[in-house]
């Protein structure tokens, strides 16, 4: 027989596979509110301006195609720590921190996974808030770490179920790692406010627990950049040494460039210099080195002053774009009559808005008005547009009244 007969058909990807079923339907007024990448309000892929800009910097010095390092651009590195840590930041002061380049943030995640499954003395728990990404499930189990969950997300209010949190993280055995968002919660759009992240930081000092960062979204949630990062710092300045994953994918419309970054703060230079000895040896044997086109422009866009400034003014456009489409879509569902209480979509932030649809009513949704979303009730606000605000609104009311 075949080497493969017993190789099972596996179900699509949950997120990825919601585009390959909008793809199919031939409905004029479809609406892919699946996978988490901006559309402008046409509707269409956003390359920004100073991404553009920076490709053509690059390819007037007409560089070498030569292997990087193992860890990646250096200079990439160093502006992707210092855009997390802040320019005054004292980890990178005193250089104990170790940042290597990684493919975007699935691929930092991973890598920290597969280090902490190697080097974490502690328990093989990674506590995720309820509910997390969902692939943060398979990356952490793939890595040979368990996974559990603290609760998060309260369906009762559409918000942080803060109490939950902290009764939940109080019971977290010591030394196990916590997965921490640090701005724009994915699937839920729910953040704790600053008051509430100190009290956080308090008991997983308390508890003694591992904290893994991942900020996927920096910039894109508030529109600020250090806004966005507040939570990160915060922790640091508290004396957290934490692991930190963060992606380009959003915040410079880097999707398919695929460009990351994965950082440990450590007790010193010492053991940064250790830590990072061992993550290339951990990343070697998996791809080598990193691929050298993103992380070149986004190294480029960092580096030059006014490409910078053109970055802050096109994050902050496209964070403030979404933001207007949760108050037009609140606002259409007033409209259209709906007496339920949506003040959640407004108060929720980033790329996604968790509408609290059970999922007959996003099946609903999807078959009578081709709305493609996930099964959860997430939808990405960057795929509402000025033009098919209403006509979401409408579908949105018509399975819930
Ligand atoms: C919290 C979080 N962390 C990491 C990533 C990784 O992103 P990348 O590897 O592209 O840098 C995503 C992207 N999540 C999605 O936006 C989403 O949830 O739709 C989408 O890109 C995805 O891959 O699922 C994310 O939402």
């Amino acid at each position: 027989g075949s080497w493969w007969g017993g190789v099972q058909m596996g179900p699509p990807d949950p997120i990825l596979g919601v585009s390959e079923a909008f793809k199919k339907d031939s409905n004029p007024k479809k609406m892919n509110l699946g996978v988490g990448a901006y559309r402008d309000d046409q509707g269409k892929p956003f390359v920004l301006s100073c991404v553009r800009k920076a490709e053509a910097l690059i390819s007037a010095k007409q560089m070498d195609k030569e292997y990087l390092g193992i860890t990646g651009l250096a200079d990439f590195n160093k502006s992707c720590a210092k855009l997390a840590l802040g320019a005054d930041s004292e980890v990178l002061k005193s250089g104990r921190n170790i940042t290597v380049q990684t493919i975007s943030g699935t691929g930092s995640l991973r890598i920290g996974a597969n280090f902490l499954s190697r080097f974490h003395g502690g328990p093989r728990d990674v506590y995720l808030p309820k509910p997390s990404w969902g692939n943060h499930t398979p990356i952490f189990k793939d890595a040979g770490m368990t996974l559990k969950a603290y609760r998060y997300y309260d369906p009762a209010t559409c918000g942080f179920d803060h109490s939950g949190a902290l009764e939940d993280i109080s019971k977290i055995p010591e030394q196990s790692v916590i997965m921490l968002h640090a701005c724009a919660h994915n699937p839920t759009g729910v953040d704790p406010r600053p008051e509430q992240w100190k009290e956080i930081s308090d008991l997983v000092k308390k508890r003694n627990l591992l904290v893994f960062f991942d900020m996927a979204y920096q910039g894109f949630a508030s529109g600020d950049i250090d806004k966005d990062a507040w939570a990160v710092r915060y922790f640091i300045e508290q004396g957290h040494n934490i692991v930190l994953s963060q992606s380009f994918a959003k915040n410079m419309g880097l999707y398919g460039e695929r460009v990351g970054g994965f950082t440990v703060v450590c007790n010193d230079a010492e053991e940064a210099k250790r830590v990072e000895s061992q993550l290339k040896i951990l990343i070697r044997p998996i791809y080598s080195n990193p691929p050298m086109n993103g992380a070149r422009i986004a190294s480029t866009i960092l580096n030059t002053p006014e490409l910078y400034s053109v970055w802050l003014g096109e994050v902050h456009g496209m964070a403030n774009r979404i933001i207007k489409m949760r108050e037009q879509l609140e606002a259409g569902l007033k409209k259209e009559g709906s007496t339920r209480d949506w003040q959640h979509v407004i108060d929720q932030i980033g790329m996604f808005c968790f509408t609290g649809l059970k999922p007959e009513q996003v099946e609903r949704l999807t078959k009578e008005f081709s709305v493609y979303m996930t099964k959860d009730g997430r939808i990405s606000m960057a795929g509402v547009t000025s033009g098919n605000v209403g006509y979401l609104a409408a579908g949105i009311h018509a399975v819930t009244k």
